[in-house]
């Protein structure tokens, strides 16, 4: 593989904290930029077949692609165009996207195959073949999503997060466009890190992100000092999860009547999308989640916890009714206690009645949600 002089690639990560530490980095004064990326993370150019197009960033194309022929991938290409042409900012900001990737392994993250630098700045990921959310959302409208799928794609998301925010990364993006469906559309996966960014202990301090999933803090429009900067931490990302999932549960837009423009000064004014039609169980999940007080939002350790516990209600209420057994089925079923229980004739046989799931399991499981519950009411 061809090496630019001006690329400095280390055998480790010497410098793997600092190369996403400094967060706005703008030295434009010359076009010169020494990559800190592991040799083991570069893939020889060659290796890589590119087939058709499938999606589109601000920034990137991607396309579908194999690996040494075989392997089916996705090929983001950063900035089209010659490596030397790119920007000092574009390519502080592939390197951050390489190095937060390729250091996530989680099942609802988008798997880092490798990347390249030249001739072109390309990330290459495992292919996830279900479109973006947004697309999967649109194409079901105008009926909403089946329930199920609503909380096991919000449960995969939370995972996800969960996950980034434990290594000490913020997302700082988290939307639809950035959730990828699997192939068999039963489960969703986190992609483009390009804003990821390591949680630093004075919070972060640039604007970053899509206003309609922006949080209040981020977003907001008032006027600044010069030299001063907003700060903010990974609640920022609960807050776009609960609009997320208010997106699945409805399966609209959120703040679709109000111009883009305008939603950083409406929901700075704590305007939120609206609660009719949510489940009961689900409100105080929403509503911890898109707090105005980004310290009251609940951590996604937690939501996972809640969503685990209602998936499971629901989809245990569901089999309960959609389950009928029949005799010979109910006879399998408990064949064992047939043989003990000899007394019996062959045919009289009880099934155990299904456990029945306690209305206020939500107060019970998450007692996280008594302190918000107890004041709002
Ligand atoms: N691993 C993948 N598998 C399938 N499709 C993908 C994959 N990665 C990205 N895509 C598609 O490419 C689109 C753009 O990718 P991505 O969001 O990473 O680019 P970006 O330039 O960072 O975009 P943005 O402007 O949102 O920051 C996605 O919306 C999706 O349609």
């Amino acid at each position: 593989m061809a090496i630019s002089p001006t690329m400095m690639l280390n055998a480790n990560y010497p410098f793997f904290m600092s190369a996403f530490g400094s967060d706005d980095n703008n030295d434009e004064s010359d076009n010169q930029f020494d990559f800190n990326i592991s040799r083991e993370l570069l893939l020889n150019p060659k290796d890589i077949m590119r087939g058709e197009m499938i999606g589109e960033g601000g920034n990137s194309i991607v396309y579908k692609g194999r690996l040494k022929n075989i392997v089916p991938v996705a090929v983001k290409i950063v900035q089209p165009g010659k490596t030397s042409a790119v920007s000092i900012q574009d390519k502080q900001q592939f390197q951050k996207e390489v190095l937060v990737l390729s250091s996530m392994k989680h099942e609802n993250i988008v798997r880092f195959v490798g990347a390249c630098i030249e001739p072109q700045l390309m990330i290459v990921t495992e292919l996830v073949r279900g479109g973006t959310l947004q697309r999967f959302m649109l194409n079901s409208r105008p009926s909403p999503l089946d329930l199920k799928v609503s909380l096991s794609f919000a449960l995969d998301i939370s995972r996800a997060m969960e996950y980034l925010h434990s290594k000490g990364i913020i997302h700082r993006d988290l939307n639809p466009r950035n959730v990828l469906v699997t192939g068999d559309m039963k489960h969703v996966k986190l992609a483009d890190f390009g804003l990821a960014r390591e949680k630093t202990l004075g919070g972060m301090t640039c604007e970053a992100g899509t206003y309609r999933w922006m949080a209040p803090e981020v977003c907001s429009r008032e006027p600044l000092r010069i030299g001063e900067k907003k700060h903010y931490d990974q609640k920022i990302d609960v807050y776009s999860f609960a609009l997320i999932f208010w997106s699945l549960l409805t399966n609209k837009t959120p703040f679709s009547e109000i111009p883009s423009i305008s939603i950083p000064y409406f929901v700075n004014q704590g305007k939120r999308p609206s609660l009719s039609n949510i489940p009961d169980e689900v409100v105080p999940i929403l509503e911890c989640c898109w707090a105005a007080d980004s310290k009251t939002r609940l951590e996604f350790k937690d939501i996972t916890i809640s969503l685990e516990s209602l998936l499971k209600r629901f989809c245990s209420e569901r089999s309960n009714n959609e389950i009928t057994i029949t005799e010979d089925e109910a006879y399998d079923d408990e064949i064992e206690e047939l043989e003990t229980t000899w007394l019996l004739p062959k045919r009289y046989i009880k099934l155990k009645k299904p456990k029945k799931i306690k209305q206020n399991v939500m107060k019970k499981i998450l007692p996280f949600f008594k302190k918000f519950i107890s004041s709002k009411w």
